[in-house]
């Protein structure tokens, strides 16, 4: 029978299929971090239980790390002891852990295929809900709950029931100035944040083909915000380039073996989806968006579309924009802006600062912006390093951070204060997102860069 593949890699883990019910998946990784582990390893010592497999556990703290200083004592109680909770609990049960001043630290959806610890194939999951970004290498990843973070320590398996299929394609060539983060919440903007509920998405069509891995990955990482359990791309050879010689990824005969598993992982041609929808690339343009959740973008040039066109209903739209102090029908470029923010599990990797520095460079950072450019991690910081990226940001007149999630969700100090509006190029602009009461306009790094350099919400196709 033709199979998707989804089924490929789904059928080939499970472990057991329960009437009714939801189907025993094996885990292949399991990744950790400071928020969403804590109470599993309560429950784990209440019930007198272990960890199963330490070495396919990973710790990596992310979440409440200063991105100054990182060298110092962490200043904020709660962050310190969430960090050293999970230090203990991994050094404990034998869990390998990239915490704080690790040279492999940053953002756990960062350091995983930076090190190879996603592959194809491959079933991973965290206690988090970003963990779709590893589906960028034909891996089915997902977020799940504390409990379920317990589950999978201790057994190794998770129970979910199967998801239905949902195939997004996207046909022909991006125009200049649109990137990966432009297709995703593009997506998101036609499908809303409830669009794919239910579903796992694959992404297919010369647009994901074309993408580079580290585009893959913005884009599988946005699945979630249109209600997809995941998203995954099938792995090619720019998945296996990617991959092969990382740290964690197999070598030699195992690579050889792996390789011959892994090339059987596209969906065959007659495979059928409960869902397919198609787009056109040449409809997407560089994107922002004006209101509370992710579904609420448009094309940069556009004006803010009115209420009749928005998921929600009226009274959710007008409360969205008030919060946000912007009106239906007004024009988003030329908005006065206060912080821009380059960073997080969606637009953290070294090919965001280099478009980043493809706006900035030679220009200057607007006075009126305060900038936070926060690497996923400590190699892609090196990276801008070495590649001169940091001395083009200095001459502009910006400040490198340190890695971690940073302004994305603000547990750390990071937080933009109330009132302001930040161009982000994270992944949520809920209410206090970034901060109490805290205005968050989500967009590209070009987009953010062009705003850095302006002071006011920009279409960066003019200063490319
Ligand atoms: C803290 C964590 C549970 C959360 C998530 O699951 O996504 C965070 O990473 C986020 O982005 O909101
Ligand atoms: S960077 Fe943001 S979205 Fe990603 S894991 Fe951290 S808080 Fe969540």
């Amino acid at each position: 029978m033709s199979k998707t593949l989804f089924d490929k890699v789904w059928d080939s883990h499970v472990v057991r299929n329960i009437a009714d019910g939801p189907d025993v998946l094996y885990i292949d990784r399991h990744l950790i971090h400071e928020v969403t582990s804590p109470v599993a390893f309560v429950g784990l010592e209440s019930r007198g239980l272990s960890v199963l497999y330490p070495e396919r556990t990973f710790a990596v703290a992310d979440h409440n790390t200063p991105t100054i200083n990182q060298h110092l004592p962490v200043e904020d109680p709660l962050s310190a002891n969430q960090l050293k909770t999970l230090e203990d609990n991994a050094n404990k049960y034998g869990i390998s852990h990239w915490g704080l001043g690790h040279a492999n630290n940053g953002i756990v959806h960062v350091v995983g295929p930076e090190n190879g610890i996603t592959v194809p194939g491959a079933t991973i999951v965290c206690g988090d809900s970003h963990t779709s970004t590893h589906g960028a290498f034909g891996a089915i990843a997902f977020g799940i709950g504390t409990s379920e973070v317990e589950m999978v320590l201790t057994t190794q398996c998770i129970m979910q029931p199967k998801p239905k299929k949902m195939r997004i394609s996207v046909n022909g060539t991006l125009n200049k100035g649109v990137t990966p983060k432009d297709v995703g919440l593009y997506i998101i903007s036609k499908l809303t944040t409830s669009g794919a509920t239910g579903y796992f998405v694959e992404y297919a069509g010369d647009v994901f083909e074309n993408m580079t891995m580290e585009g893959r990955m913005t884009v599988c990482n946005l699945s979630i915000e249109m209600g997809a359990r995941g998203g995954m791309i099938a792995p090619d050879e720019k998945t296996f380039d990617y991959i092969k010689g990382r740290p964690k990824t197999p070598k030699g005969e195992g690579w050889d073996t792996a390789m011959a598993y892994w090339k059987t992982l596209k969906t065959d041609e007659n495979a059928v989806f409960d869902k397919e929808i198609t787009f056109d690339a040449n409809d997407i343009e560089p994107m922002i968006t004006y209101g509370t959740n992710p579904g609420m973008g448009m094309g940069i040039s556009n004006n803010i579309p009115t209420a009749e066109a928005v998921e929600g209903g009226k009274a959710t739209y007008d409360k969205s924009l008030a919060y946000m102090g912007y009106s239906e029908n007004e024009q988003m470029i030329g908005k006065k802006i206060d912080y821009v923010f380059i960073g997080s599990c969606t637009n953290g990797r070294i090919e965001d600062f280099r478009a980043f520095a493809s706006i900035v460079k030679g220009r200057k950072k607007a006075d009126n912006v305060t900038a936070w450019l926060v690497p996923g991690s400590h190699i892609v910081e090196a990276k801008i390093k070495e590649e001169g990226l940091l001395d083009i940001f200095e001459e502009a007149g910006f400040v490198l951070r340190e890695p971690g999630c940073s302004a994305c969700l603000a547990m750390n100090d990071d937080k933009v204060p109330a009132g302001k509006y930040a161009v982000s190029t994270s992944n949520r602009n809920f209410e206090g997102r970034q901060g109490p009461g805290s205005r968050t306009l989500l967009a590209s790094p070009l987009v953010a860069a062009a705003a850095a350099v302006t002071g006011v919400v920009t279409d960066p196709r003019e200063l490319l």
